[in-house]
């Protein structure tokens, strides 16, 4: 028998290990966060980093780039190193740099090689708008039409992608496959070993986007033979609004020149040689274009220090008891209202967060906004909900889906407009 009690929630939340985490984050004072998926909190460690570099840039002025706390010439490769255990790769193969947007133009700039009958790009019809973006651009760029060049994997029910139908396309005409990891919405996992097995045994490469993994679930991008992945570090990884993202490059590509060169993928001895040739670092370093963002990296020192510290098994562990949890009260108490778990029920396949559809989500997470419960709604009909391993509690968990019942049952969505905000 399921225990549908707050008490229950209570209980659970003291028999949690990480439950100590939750201190280090600022949180909400009267209300619960459950977008994390979207813009993690800033915790005390994050904020200490930040000011530390802010305070070196005060007493150091162009000295901070070689001395002080942090020395921000060597910055992006001191996160590459709490980044790499947290996407499985080698230090060397990961490089804190760009943007997630970005970083896909530098690693398609730098992998697609569009040869003989191989010209395409795959990917699938789920992904995140800015990927194709930037996926349709660079085929622009090579004067490939997209239309022709850009081939999408379409979902047979517009939650879900299958992998089967992403191997069948496959084809001799594929010249690189970038896919999502963990899908936006839905928050589907795909099989991502299987699929490099499949893309290499066809000789392709394959890429993927990280956003909604990292800092979610554990990955083993080395092992599995990945050629290249990029991700955004203000999620899960709660580095800031806006920070510095993330980029991977199996070790088998280093020596590959980058498609879009700058001064900082030089190597370090090299950089200020001022040589107009370049010299590129000799490993995913050879990927960073220019200056870093450096007040902007500064958070991720103590919000990766964190990750490191606790380590993405018990992470995933939480976070599995927490949507699995949400799953149950939802099938309970939310029954009668018409909701649809756009989500994986089985936790093999499911990310860090929860899809809730209804005809009438953009104003009930109006409601719940009201209530100082922060979801986000992605259009036309997804309220994601996402209970973070580090700083929510199976207490939220409940207390969310108790005022879910109270919204639907006192029908108070009426009160507003269903339609989207700007940022929704
Ligand atoms: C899966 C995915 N890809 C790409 C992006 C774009 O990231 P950015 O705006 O940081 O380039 C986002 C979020 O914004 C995302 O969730
Ligand atoms: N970068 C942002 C800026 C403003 C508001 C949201 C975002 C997001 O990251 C949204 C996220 N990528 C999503 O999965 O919808």
């Amino acid at each position: 028998m399921k225990d549908f009690t707050r008490a229950y929630a209570q209980q659970l939340d003291k028999q949690d290990p990480l439950a100590s985490y939750r201190e280090e984050f600022y949180l909400p004072e009267d209300g619960i966060y459950m977008d994390g998926n979207s813009l993690g909190l800033l915790s005390k460690r994050a904020e200490r980093t930040l000011l530390e570099s802010l305070a070196d840039w005060k007493e150091l002025g162009i000295d901070g780039w070689m001395s002080g706390r942090h020395p921000w010439f060597n910055l992006s490769e001191e996160l590459a190193e709490l980044n790499a255990p947290l996407i499985g790769g080698k230090p060397e193969e990961v490089m804190v740099t760009g943007s997630t947007t970005v970083n896909l133009h530098q690693l398609v700039a730098s992998f697609f090689k569009p040869e003989g009958k191989r010209t395409k790009i795959l990917a699938d019809a789920l992904t995140f708008p800015s990927d194709i973006y930037a996926l349709k651009s660079q085929l622009e760029l090579r004067g490939l039409d997209p239309s022709e060049h850009l081939v999408q994997v379409d979902s047979p029910d517009g939650r879900f992608l299958v992998e089967d139908d992403l191997i069948a396309a496959m084809t001799d005409e594929i010249a690189l496959i970038v896919l999502p990891t963990v899908l936006y919405r839905s928050g589907q996992i795909l099989d991502m070993p299987r699929l490099a097995k499949a893309a290499h045994e066809r000789d392709i490469l394959i890429g993927f986007d990280a956003c909604h993994s990292v800092g979610a679930i554990p990955h083993d991008f080395h092992e599995w033979g990945v050629d290249f992945a990029y991700w955004c570090n203000y999620k899960h990884l709660n580095g800031g609004p806006g920070t510095v993202g993330g980029l991977f490059v199996h070790e088998r590509h280093f020596g590959t020149a980058p498609g879009l060169a700058g001064w900082f993928g030089s190597r370090k001895d090299k950089q200020f040689d001022m040589d107009h040739t370049m010299t590129p670092a000799e490993h995913a370093g050879a990927f960073q274009i220019g200056t870093p963002h450096v007040m902007s990296l500064a958070p991720q020192l103590g919000a990766l220090e964190m990750f490191n510290e606790v380590g993405m098994e018990a992470i995933r562990q939480k976070s599995l008891a927490l949507t699995t949890y949400m799953i149950d009260l939802i099938e309970d108490m939310l029954a009668p209202h018409g909701f649809f778990i756009g989500s994986p029920t089985d936790t093999r396949q499911r990310g860090a967060h929860l899809s809730l559809e209804h005809p009438e989500a953009a104003r009930i997470c109006k409601a719940l906004k009201k209530h100082h419960i922060i979801p986000d709604f992605r259009a036309p009909n997804i309220i994601r909900l996402a209970p973070v391993a580090l700083y929510n509690t199976f207490t939220d968990v409940y207390d969310v889906i108790v005022t879910l019942k109270k919204i639907m049952d006192d029908k108070e969505y009426e009160a507003f407009e269903n339609v989207r905000e700007v940022v929704a």
